[in-house]
């Protein structure tokens, strides 16, 4: 799920309960004992450590995780039963997606009518103009060279030119490169893309594997979104920092302080949504990144957007304005399930590469529960698309 770096989490132990800030040469980070609350007025400390089990089954709209794969303890690698669960998962999720483009090879030879209705079938699947005719060469390359002769091969080659064009988008998110602090992650997006449940997700998996986490609710306006982060903080036993009203930067400012302060492994600070037209919120977005990193030098450590992955080119759009705003060093792209339009990861490798960056798409989802996040593989990906 993670690429851990620090040694505590070697092995998938657990680590020991109270986790000491490294020795650093911060002399600005507060001396406080881990285990102890930072005296910070906008806390709000959340339960002890969380119970080993899987968050409990609470009465609200969050699903709680189906039993297979969640262990009571942690574990660094999922078991292949729940690898093979997952896979499932995203080929039924991606569904829409694929079915118009496996059609496409139902009975049909290899000629022109089927290379024009592939390309018909990535643009509706929003893989943009410019992704479609890489693939499509890159394919009648791929075909020439195996001397592919039924639909079925072209099908598997496909896949191999898929995976060759995502790929770049694959990377683990790393936790704990920080030598002196918290890993910290701010997460952005539109309204509804799926933050505060994708945060909640990655905190779940985060905390079973013994990582500390903090999370900071930095949308001071809406109560319903601070109360649903309370509520993932609350199940997986992290705490919170959260504020009605006031500045949003404050909140994050306190966050990141306090997670120095507790000795956290992770503070992840949740943004109200906002859309990219709403210049006044993309310039408090800005002061929230800006702030962070007066809290602590080097942070945030990741600038994630979530997308929402139903809106197609429309969350490519959301890409470039939002990395406009914020230099982005990540995607989480949710709702994959239920979509036709999943190639936009396509175009999304596609923009990258005009801008001779890596843009990594950390995690997918398809579905609402928590097993329904995980981290983005190129070739699950094109398989699950064209299975
Ligand atoms: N089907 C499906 N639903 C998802 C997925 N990820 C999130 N959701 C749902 O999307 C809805 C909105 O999620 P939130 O986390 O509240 O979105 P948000 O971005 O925090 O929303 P705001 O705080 O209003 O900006 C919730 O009902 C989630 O359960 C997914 O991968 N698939």
């Amino acid at each position: 799920m993670f690429r851990f770096l620090k040694e505590k989490f070697f092995g998938g132990a657990k680590p020991p309960a109270p986790v000491a800030p490294p020795a650093d040469d911060a002399p600005a980070a507060p001396a406080a004992p881990p285990t102890e609350p930072a005296p910070a007025a906008a806390t709000v400390p959340v339960a002890p450590p969380a119970p080993p089990a899987a968050p409990a089954a609470a009465a609200d709209t969050v699903p709680v995780p189906a039993t297979p794969g969640a262990s009571p303890e942690p574990s660094p690698d999922a078991s292949a039963a729940t690898r093979q669960g997952w896979l499932t998962r995203l080929r039924d999720g991606l569904r829409k997606t694929g079915s118009a483009l496996t059609a496409v090879f139902a009975g049909a030879r290899i000629d022109d009518a089927l290379y024009e209705e592939l390309e018909t079938a990535l643009l509706l699947a929003d893989a943009g103009t410019q992704a479609t005719q890489h693939l499509l060469s890159d394919l009648q390359r791929r075909v020439k060279a195996a001397g592919a002769t039924d639909a079925a091969q072209v099908r598997t080659l496909l896949a191999d030119a898929l995976t060759e064009w995502l790929a770049p988008l694959q990377k683990p998110l790393e936790v704990g490169a920080q030598a002196d602090g918290p890993t910290v992650w701010m997460v952005a997006g539109v309204n509804g893309a799926g933050k505060t449940t994708t945060i909640g997700k990655l905190t779940w998996h985060l905390a079973q594997h013994g990582a500390t986490v903090l999370l900071a609710a930095a949308d001071t306006f809406r109560a319903a979104a601070r109360e649903q982060l309370g509520t993932w903080a609350e199940r997986n036993g992290v705490d919170i920092v959260a504020q009605e009203g006031g500045d949003p930067a404050a909140v994050a400012f306190d966050a990141v302080s306090a997670g120095r302060a507790r000795g956290k492994d992770v503070v992840i600070v949740d943004t109200a949504g906002r859309l990219p037209t709403q210049l006044h919120l993309m310039e408090e977005l800005r002061k929230v990144k800006r702030v962070v990193a007066k809290a602590q030098a080097g942070a945030p450590h990741e600038v994630l957007l979530v997308i929402d992955g139903n809106t197609g080119q429309n969350a490519l759009a959301q890409v470039k304005a939002f990395d406009a705003a914020l230099q982005l060093t990540g995607l989480i792209v949710t709702k994959l399930d239920g979509t036709a339009k999943g190639g936009v990861l396509c175009a999304i490798a596609q923009w990258a590469r005009e801008q001779r960056r890596t843009l990594p798409v950390y995690f997918i989802g398809v579905g609402e529960r928590l097993e329904d996040l995980q981290p983005f593989d190129a070739r699950e990906f094109a398989q699950a698309l064209l299975a």
